[in-house]
């Protein structure tokens, strides 16, 4: 008799990569914790390691509550200097570390966190894994009244872009403002493009993830967790 096994679904590859991520945080630890459905499974993994961490830093209001239902201190960005460790997941990831992120609205404070810390540990199943950037819709953080502008210029550049509605409204992130998601762009040179949309102004941040690429990614694929360090 042949016994054949289901491959994991994506929800389990992100339950692996979220266990796999409590390897690298150390004893005594404050550890930047990011947004999304990944990372609340490296949240819950966390939970029975508590007692040994000092505590997180948060993106998000909604990592943060999770984080302080668990039993987990959080502190504020201001009251800490540095961390060793930033986990978080990412839309897309590419060959070399770059990374689109925002899917979840958090990129302003994913990407404050991480620029806190010495390693970058993106946890991702391999559906993220890309060639290039560019196939997910590009989130970017704008302040409302600069957004059309903003859009015109994405425009110039070959891409749409559209305000992000929740509950037919626009989306208002933790920090107040708005998000565009942007299609058809090529991100051919994502330290130069991050760094010019960037000083558009209006543009809080764009969710090209490249002056705080990752470190390391871990990424859940049919065979488990292959990790692969950049
Ligand atoms: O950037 C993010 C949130 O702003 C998330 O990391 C990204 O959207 C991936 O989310 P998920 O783990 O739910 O697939």
């Amino acid at each position: 008799m042949t016994t054949s096994t289901a491959p994991l679904s994506q929800d389990e590859l992100k339950t692996l990569v979220g266990q796999a991520a409590v390897r690298y945080v150390t004893p005594g630890d404050i550890v930047g914790v990011g947004t999304g459905s990944t990372v609340n499974k490296f949240i819950d993994a966390l939970a029975p390691i508590k007692d040994q961490i000092k505590g997180a830093v948060s993106s998000s209001v909604a990592s943060t509550e999770r984080l302080k239902a668990l039993g987990i201190t959080v502190f504020d960005a201001n009251e800490v200097e540095s961390l060793s460790v930033y986990i978080d997941g990412a839309d897309e990831i590419d060959g070399k570390g770059y990374m689109v992120k925002g899917g979840g609205a958090a990129l302003t404070r994913e990407k404050i966190v991480a620029a806190m810390a010495e390693r970058f540990v993106c946890i991702a199943d391999a559906s993220k894994l890309v060639d290039a950037l560019g196939t997910f819709p590009l989130p970017v953080e704008v302040i409302p009244m600069a957004a059309q502008q903003i859009a015109r210029r994405f425009a110039a550049l070959g891409g749409t872009a559209t305000l992000r509605l929740k509950d037919g409204q626009p989306l208002v992130t933790d920090n107040g403002q708005h998000i565009l998601d942007v299609r058809g762009l090529r991100v051919a040179d994502p330290l130069a493009f991050e760094s010019d949309v960037n000083q558009w102004p209006g543009v809080v941040t764009v969710g090209v993830f490249a002056h705080q690429k990752a470190s390391i990614c871990l990424l859940g694929t049919a065979e488990g967790v292959k990790t692969i360090n950049y």
